[in-house]
């Protein structure tokens, strides 16, 4: 009975949670041991591998946990946890059925989308802006009941891919499952998809492809031609909040070229994955047909371009060499500011290409109407399609990340290093690849182990910058004056709600930014007790998954923070 019913529990988190939270903290544990007293009610003895996941799991879903347990058993069921014995073999994974298999990405995306209510169809339909996460607020004409469509058939989506790649991993025979699904629409395996995306040292945001491991097949030819590095594929994408919606929508084009969110407009800061994702689509597309005209540049490259033809008065090359592409990739278009010519040129491409069903999809640091000195005839044209927002890594993402990432290399970081690593670094992917090349680089010249030391050893002085300029004051201050509120509230025992939750929000954001125990928090903010804080960490913390005004607040305030 124990393990059923803890089976039943994890398949109703497997629908209830976000699929990347479910995979990172809960789809690892080994089996709850259900002790039954009768009447009384049970009790869950669940060992947790190691102290972080033990302390998250405890603060983030022990309640819910509990709460599942219990109505499933039809009694009052109480979680224990406790941490299993370094010794003990790892943790087990619990089989889960996985959702079916959407039929294809632009079916996912479309119900996605759509879900059942016409009014967000039709605004998609006609050029729809949103963005997963925080900015969702962006969204005005994004209906939240489909969001929470969007949010269910998004993880339907990822769990057949998680499926598929984890499948891919595994032998032959899942080879030619992910193949299935790449011909769905969806991306099956590449031939060096395992390939590692890290490079020990040096920038690797650049497009220069890496030389493919022994043993791995050479990317075909197109690919070099059409400029895409193939590295970069939905394979070694790893899928989170942050990147969900702009994943979903790329896979549909990479499924469907030419047909529906022509242009996708991809928007977002540094190193959050936006050249990463449309190389994935271009590879997918050129796995799948290997004639495609596909071409990746860098706007700087186009105005170049242009630049030369002019020069020598070659405007049918230029006109030959872009017009004529099945799937245009075009990257940081906003580096066509100013550059009157170039947007000329760019725009008989883009009209040329859309006239013949050919898909653009571009990506820029903000959205289509933020960009400036950028004629408006294009930027209302880059907003005719599908513009989609790609946020900062969430904390489960980040740990997805780096455990790929590390297992990519051949060095897996074990989950609590993962966790103290990801909770550090937290401002974009790039960042959190330079963390774990520190750390990997650190290991392997000390021929040492991968511990929490030794990564806060590697990384000590990226730790202290960050200890230095994130203080409890300088939070206080940066909140009190975001709510408009006077610092002196933030120690004072005022309740009125315009000053408590400006509180809890700082003691939520001391929390998460620096390394205070909750009593010094509370100390702080006061001399108020750690339950205080406790509370106030939990409360907004758990808002912050359901209200996406408070998580773009939230998002606004890290980013000051940070500097
Ligand atoms: N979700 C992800 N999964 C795995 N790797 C990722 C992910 N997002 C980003 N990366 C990696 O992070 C690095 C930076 O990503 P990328 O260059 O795509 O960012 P970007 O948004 O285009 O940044 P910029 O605007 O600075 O060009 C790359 O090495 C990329 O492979």
């Amino acid at each position: 009975m124990s393990i059923d019913l803890w089976q039943r529990g994890c398949d109703r988190l497997a629908i209830e949670l976000p699929e990347q939270q479910f995979s990172t903290w809960i789809r690892p544990l080994p089996p709850a041991d259900i002790s039954d007293a009768g009447e009384a009610g049970a009790v869950a003895s669940l060992r947790v591998p190691n102290r972080f996941k033990l302390d998250w799991i405890r603060s983030q879903y022990s309640a819910r946990i509990e709460s599942v347990l219990s109505e499933l058993a039809g009694k009052p069921v109480r979680l224990e946890l406790s941490l299993a014995p370094r010794e003990a073999a790892p943790a087990g994974t619990i089989p889960r059925p996985l959702p079916s298999r959407p039929h294809s990405a632009a079916e996912v995306l479309h119900r996605a989308l759509i879900g059942g209510g016409a009014p967000a169809a039709a605004s998609v339909a006609t050029g729809a802006t949103f963005a997963s996460g925080s900015s969702a607020s962006a969204s005005h004409s994004f209906h939240s009941h489909a969001v929470s469509d969007a949010a269910a058939a998004v993880r339907l989506a990822q769990a057949a891919l998680a499926q598929a790649q984890a499948n891919a991993e595994s032998d032959q025979q899942a080879q030619m499952q992910a193949g299935q699904v790449g011909q769905q629409g969806q991306p099956g395996l590449t031939n060096n998809g395992s390939t590692a995306a890290l490079r020990m040292s040096g920038d690797t945001s650049g497009a220069a492809p890496l030389p493919p491991r022994p043993g791995t097949l050479q990317p075909p030819p197109a690919a070099s031609r059409s400029r895409l590095n193939p590295v970069l594929t939905f394979d070694t994408l790893v899928a989170g909040r942050a990147n969900q919606m702009a994943r979903t929508a790329a896979l549909h084009v990479a499924g469907a070229p030419g047909a529906m969110y022509n242009p996708l407009f991809i928007y977002g800061g540094v190193g959050l994955g936006k050249t990463h994702l449309v190389h994935s689509v271009g590879n997918a597309l050129l796995r799948d047909n290997p004639n495609a005209r596909v071409l990746y540049l860098h706007a700087e490259q186009f105005i170049s371009d242009v630049v030369k033809n002019y020069q020598r008065k070659t405007f049918d090359d230029l006109k030959a060499k872009y017009h004529q592409l099945d799937l245009l990739l075009i990257d940081d278009v906003q580096f066509f500011a100013g550059k009157e010519r170039t947007q000329e040129e760019f725009f008989n491409a883009f009209e040329a290409l859309l006239a013949k069903r050919a898909h653009i999809i571009m990506t820029s640091d903000t959205y289509p109407k933020g960009l400036v000195d950028i004629d408006e005839r294009l930027t209302s044209r880059f907003d005719s399609g599908l513009t989609v927002a790609i946020e900062p890594p969430e904390l489960e993402m980040r740990v997805a990340i780096l455990l790929a990432k590390s297992r990519q290399e051949g060095a897996p970081m074990p989950e609590d290093v993962a966790f103290f690593v990801a909770k550090n670094v937290r401002a974009n992917v790039r960042e959190l690849e330079g963390a774990l090349r520190k750390v990997l680089a650190y290991a392997k010249f000390s021929h040492k182990d991968i511990t929490i030391h030794l990564a806060r050893e590697a990384l000590k002085d990226l730790l202290s910058i960050q200890n230095r300029q994130i203080s409890v004051e300088n939070i206080q201050k940066t909140v009190a004056d975001f709510y408009k509120i006077k610092i002196a509230d933030m120690y004072s025992k005022k309740r009125p709600a315009s000053i408590a939750r400006p509180r809890q929000i700082a003691m939520y954001l001391a929390k998460e930014l620096t390394q205070k125990s909750l009593p010094e928090i509370g100390e702080l903010f006061g001399g108020r007790d750690h339950t205080t804080v406790l509370h106030a960490v939990r409360k907004i913390g758990g808002e912050r998954q359901k209200n996406t005004e408070l998580n773009q607040q939230l998002h606004v305030l890290e980013q000051t923070l940070k500097g």
